[in-house]
């Protein structure tokens, strides 16, 4: 198989990495405007062929798959048109669907083309940070047109299974609601909320030495690409100015429960949201395997090795293992992840044995 990228960042590169990594003799063509980038991407084995931009080797491409900044993904469908024929799948992963399914319609090109776009991303752009296991277990979401032929669809399932992703189909716009609310509105209060302490720190910046884990953890999304934002919003614009007045509308009873003093409210207000915050699972996806708990490490050399070294002397595969750092002193919560519940009570029978105080994720 043959894959072509316009784009070859966090997303383009880790889907790109992804494919290599599930069939190795596919061959991967990218444009995108750092060369350098593009070379190292050759000289890691990502890529095979390097573009200069919408090449006519294109039409090889069993998909190509659009990965910049999303009006910028739009843009590039008319120059695909004049390359692809009917045989080629077009997708994109851009975080909001129906500009894009607009332009493909009026394009014509509504029978090769399936929307998608992976649940799972960082505040880091670029391809240094493109892993080939990001997209695992997650929800790749696909939206294919009206006129998206059966085969196309089939043919971005099968890529998004090779990807290690679950397919999930969903239609444009009930997509953009969503992610507007899920998604892009989280992503405008973290920047907000960030510039507030910005403007308002005294000069021994009190706030930026003491802020700590609740405003780290709400926040992290705010150092997002400025660009990659931008375009969202501007595709996304009126479903996030909807859900954006239902915040407003929200906070503003907030502020009356407050000037008020009515403090049966603000109870009120969180025990609601935790009796449906803690319904949610913290892992990837939903459908991502819940064989993982958390063990409190200490800020010390040697401790994740300790850890490792009993899991493995008892021989237990571990999938993943991640810190999660939300404590000033620099202690952490070590993240590991089982592929199945047997390890998961493997491990916790080991740990727990030494004396390691261990958190279930749900
Ligand atoms: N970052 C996330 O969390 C996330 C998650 C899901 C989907 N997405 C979507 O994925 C897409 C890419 O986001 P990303 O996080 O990989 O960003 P990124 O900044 O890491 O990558 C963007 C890529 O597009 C390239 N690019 C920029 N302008 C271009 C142009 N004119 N022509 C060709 N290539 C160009 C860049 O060089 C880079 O390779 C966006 O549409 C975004 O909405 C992002
Ligand atoms: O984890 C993050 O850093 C993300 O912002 C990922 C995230 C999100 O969850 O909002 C961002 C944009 C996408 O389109 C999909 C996923």
């Amino acid at each position: 198989m043959t894959y072509g990228f316009i784009g070859l960042g966090l997303i383009g590169g880790s889907i790109a990495k992804a494919l290599k990594a599930g069939e190795p003799d596919c061959q991967i063509y990218a444009y995108m405007p750092s060369r350098e980038m593009l070379e190292e991407a050759r000289a890691d084995g990502t890529v095979d062929r390097i573009l200069t931009g919408t090449e006519p080797c294109l039409a090889d491409c069993d998909a190509v798959f659009l990965c910049a900044p999303v009006e910028t993904n739009s843009s590039y469908l008319a120059a695909l048109r004049d390359i692809l024929t009917a045989d080629t799948l077009i997708t994109d992963v851009g975080s909001s669907k129906q500009s894009i399914e607009r332009e493909v319609l009026r394009l014509g090109l509504g029978a090769q083309f399936v929307g998608g776009h992976p649940m799972a991303g960082s505040e880091k752009s670029g391809y240094i940070y493109s892993d080939a296991l990001l997209l695992e277990n997650i929800f790749y979401l696909l939206c294919p047109t009206a006129e998206t032929r059966p085969e196309m669809r089939k043919r971005m399932e099968a890529l998004v299974h090779r990807m290690l992703a679950n397919p999930y189909v969903i239609d444009a716009a009930t997509h953009d609601q969503a992610v507007a609310t899920i998604s892009h509105l989280p992503h405008l209060i973290a920047a907000a909320l960030v510039n507030l302490v910005k403007d308002t720190d005294n000069e021994a910046h009190t706030m930026r030495s003491l802020a700590a884990g609740g405003f780290k953890d709400i926040t992290r999304i705010a150092s997002s690409s400025p660009i990659m934002w931008q375009q969202i919003f501007s595709a996304n614009r009126d479903a996030v100015l909807t859900v954006l007045d239902r915040y407003m509308d929200a906070l503003a009873g907030i502020r009356t429960a407050l000037q008020d003093d009515n403090m049966q409210a603000i109870h009120e207000l969180f025990l609601k949201s935790g009796r449906f915050r803690d319904q949610f699972s913290d892992a990837a996806g939903l459908l991502s395997a819940q064989y993982s708990f958390s063990v409190h490490v200490a800020d010390k050399p040697g401790a994740i090795s300790i850890i490792a070294a009993i899991l493995a002397a008892g021989n237990v595969n571990v999938k993943n293992i991640g810190i999660n750092h939300n404590r000033e002193s620099g202690d952490g919560a070590l993240r590991i992840e089982f592929y199945d519940a047997d390890s998961c009570q493997k491990a916790t029978t080991l740990l727990n044995g030494y004396g390691f105080e261990l958190e279930m994720n749900r």
